[in-house]
C-alpha cells in the first residue's frame, strides 16, 4: 500500500492537551467531509477547515510506502530517539492510516498522534487519540484521550458529547481567517469553559507563533 501525503514537517504541537510538544506532523492528502476545493465549501459538510490538504505537492509531499514515510519522518525528527512524537493529520488520516504505517513508525521509536474527525474507526495501534467532531457528521468513533471541539458549531449535542469515553475535553475558537485568532470566538468558548467546567480551553498556539 502506498499513502499519499501533502506535507512532512518538524514543529510544534500548535493545540490540545501536548500543546508546546516538539512534534513531527505527517499530514495524509484527502477527506471525507470536504473536497478541499473552495467552490465547495459550503456545500460541504466540514465548512471551516483552515487547511490545504489537496494534492501531494507540499513540503516533503509525495507518494510513500510504509518503510520510507517512517524513514522520512524519522529523518525530519533527527537525531535520538527519546521522546520521539508524530502527529498524524489530513485531511483525514484515518482514510488510508493501516497497520502498516503504525508497525513503521512504532519501529523507529515514534509515540504515535492522530487528528481525526472520528467517522472512521481510528486504528488501535494509535497511542494518542484526538477527535474533533463536526456538526451533521457521523461520528462513530466516540472515545480517545482528548476530545476537540472546534467553537462554535451551534448543531452541536453538548450534553451527548459529554458521555463519550474521553480523558480530556477541549474547546478551541473557529479560526475565521483574522491572524488565526478570532477574538468573537474566544469569547464564545471561554464563555463555554466558564458554564461547562468539564471542559478547558485549546488555543492553536502554532498561529500565534508564526511556525506551521
Ligand atoms: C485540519 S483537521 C485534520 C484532522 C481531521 N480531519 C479533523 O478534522 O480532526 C486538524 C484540526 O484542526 C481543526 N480545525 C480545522 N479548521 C479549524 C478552524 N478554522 N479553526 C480551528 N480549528 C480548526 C480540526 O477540527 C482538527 O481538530
Ligand atoms: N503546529 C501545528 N499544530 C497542529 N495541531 C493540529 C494541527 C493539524 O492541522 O492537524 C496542527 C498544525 O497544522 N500545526
Ligand atoms: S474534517 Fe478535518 S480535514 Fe476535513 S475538512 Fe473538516 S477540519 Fe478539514
Ligand atoms: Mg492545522
Amino acid at each position: 500500500m502506498s499513502y499519499a501525503v501533502k506535507e512532512i514537517f518538524l514543529t510544534l504541537q500548535g493545540e490540545g492537551v501536548h500543546a508546546g510538544r516538539r512534534a513531527v506532523f505527517l499530514r495524509f492528502s484527502g477527506c471525507n467531509l470536504w473536497t478541499g476545493r473552495e467552490e465547495d465549501r459550503a456545500s460541504a459538510i466540514c465548512q471551516f477547515c483552515d487547511t490545504d490538504f489537496v494534492g501531494m505537492d507540499g513540503e516533503n509531499g509525495g507518494r510513500y510506502d510504509a518503510e520510507a514515510l517512517a524513514a522520512k519522518v524519522a529523518a525530519l525528527w533527527g537525531d535520538g530517539t527519546e521522546n520521539r512524537y508524530v502527529v498524524i493529520t489530513g485531511g483525514e488520516p484515518m482514510l488510508q492510516v493501516d497497520d502498516a504505517i503504525v508497525d513503521a513508525l512504532h519501529a523507529q521509536a515514534f509515540q504515535i498522534a492522530i487528528e481525526s474527525n472520528g467517522t472512521i474507526e481510528v486504528h488501535p495501534g494509535i497511542d494518542w487519540v484526538c477527535i474533533s467532531p463536526k456538526a451533521g457528521s457521523d461520528v462513530i468513533h466516540r472515545r480517545g484521550d482528548e476530545l476537540k471541539l472546534v467553537w462554535p458549531q451551534p448543531a452541536s449535542n453538548i450534553d451527548a458529547m459529554e458521555q463519550w469515553q474521553f480523558a480530556h475535553f477541549l474547546i478551541q475558537p473557529m479560526d475565521a481567517g483574522d491572524l488565526g485568532v478570532n477574538a468573537a470566538n474566544v469569547a464564545e468558548a471561554t464563555r463555554f469553559v466558564m458554564e461547562r467546567p468539564k471542559w478547558r480551553l485549546s488555543l492553536q498556539n502554532h498561529k500565534i507563533l508564526g511556525l506551521p
